[in-house]
């Protein structure tokens, strides 16, 4: 059983060519998106490996979590660079609020560990 409204070919579709070009061409744009994902996934895990480093040595230095002049400067560059790309703006800009609100989550949750083991 398959739901309504899902990507299959069946007995009722299957004599139906564009339904079938259709359902052929969305399972090869299917596997473009899992190797983008797959190449974010190992981006991501640089990353915050990363900025878990900037973390343990902000809580070593004192300094708070976050940086929002540095947050201005990154947004302003990467809607920049998402213009250039022909991608909008917005969704580089929420990309960057997602990355950098998780990293000052785990920049606070770092120091709190450092003070504990202090
Ligand atoms: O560059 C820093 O100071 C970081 O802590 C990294 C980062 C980021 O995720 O890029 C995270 C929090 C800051 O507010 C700014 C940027």
């Amino acid at each position: 059983m398959t739901a309504a409204g899902e990507t299959v070919v069946d007995e009722q579709t299957q004599g139906n060519a564009q339904t079938v070009g259709s359902a052929a061409r969305i399972g090869a744009i299917r596997g473009e998106i899992d190797r983008i994902d797959a190449a974010v996934i190992e981006l991501l895990s640089r990353r915050f490996k990363a900025t878990d480093e900037v973390g343990q040595l902000k809580a070593l230095a004192g300094f708070a979590p976050a940086d929002p002049e540095r947050e201005r400067a990154q947004v302003e560059h990467l809607r920049q660079l998402a213009q250039s790309e022909g991608l909008d703006p917005a969704i580089a800009q929420g990309y960057h609020t997602f990355v950098a609100g998780l990293a000052k989550e785990r920049h606070a949750r770092i120091a709190q560990e450092q003070q504990k083991a202090r």
